[in-house]
């Protein structure tokens, strides 16, 4: 792994009921790397992900950001320090549209909770942050438009800008390309290219030519494992990958 590990898990296991989910995991991130974690259905990869935000508490293990132990943190403080996930579109609001979303993501860490829509000064610095946001991930033209009337790829940009606005040290994606036509899958690429400049990414990402085109490094995960890590090209090749997953889904192509 080339340069300093900015996020880092040691030991990191997850039980549900018995069932261990996540198992010893230990993982590496290095600072301003795209970071992959891949592998078959049921690896892992969301329990690692829930772990890593805070979302769930570890049953063992560690996790480091940038030199300081997170552990058992919750999801807010996680997100505060500076660890962002681009959530699923189940969380935007219909009626609002993709300014107002990013403008509510940007006021958030502020601390000003509702008193900022009193303040005209601050409202035009948070529009302008926004429009910039809203720019970057190719929806400046639909800015006003209400979440419900964006085609889902645009949906899915409007969730990165919204974790953009809270300029994190680590942006976690999952499945940024989930469910996505080809043109859409293109432009992720090219957009998540355009972001992750000067920021670390993690993204569990089913897709191995999106993964291939993105990520330094690929993390395969079986059964709650890290089965394999390394450069893509290094992973793609190596036959327990091949065996546990990459071969499966060659062969589907
Ligand atoms: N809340 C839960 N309670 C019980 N079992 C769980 C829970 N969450 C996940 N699991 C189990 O843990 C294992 C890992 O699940 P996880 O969703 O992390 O895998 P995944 O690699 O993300 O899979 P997929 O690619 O299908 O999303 C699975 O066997 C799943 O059934």
């Amino acid at each position: 792994m080339a340069g300093r590990a900015l996020l880092s898990a040691r030991g990191l296991t997850r039980d549900f009921r018995g069932f261990r989910a996540v198992d010893q995991v230990d993982l590496d991130v290095a600072a301003d790397s795209v970071h992959a974690l891949v592998g078959p259905n049921g690896a892992g990869k969301t329990t690692l992900f829930n772990l890593l935000t805070g979302f769930l508490p570890p049953t063992a293990g560690t996790i480091e950001l940038d030199g300081r132990d997170v552990t058992g943190l919750p999801p807010e403080q996680v997100a505060r320090l500076g660890v962002a996930r681009s959530f699923q579109i189940t969380s935007l609001f219909p009626q609002l549209s993709g300014r107002e979303h990013v403008e509510l993501a940007l006021q958030s860490p502020s601390g000003l909770g509702w008193r900022f829509w009193r303040s005209a000064k601050l409202m035009r610095r948070y529009r302008e942050r926004a429009d910039e946001l809203l720019d970057m991930v190719g929806l400046a033209e639909l800015a006003e438009a209400p979440a419900e009337a964006l085609a889902y790829g645009r949906k899915r940009a409007l969730e990165l800008a919204i974790a953009l606005a809270l300029d994190p040290k680590v942006l976690l994606l999952d499945e940024p390309t989930a469910g996505m036509g080809l043109e859409d899958v293109d432009r992720t690429v090219e957009l998540v290219s355009r972001v992750r400049q000067g920021r670390t990414v993690v993204m569990v990402e089913h897709n191995m030519s999106v993964v291939g085109r993105l990520a330094d490094t690929v993390t395969v995960l079986q059964a709650g494992k890290v089965l394999v890590e390394g450069p893509y090209e290094q992973v793609r090749a190596d036959e327990r990958v091949i065996t546990a997953y990459l071969g499966a889904t060659d062969a589907a192509h």
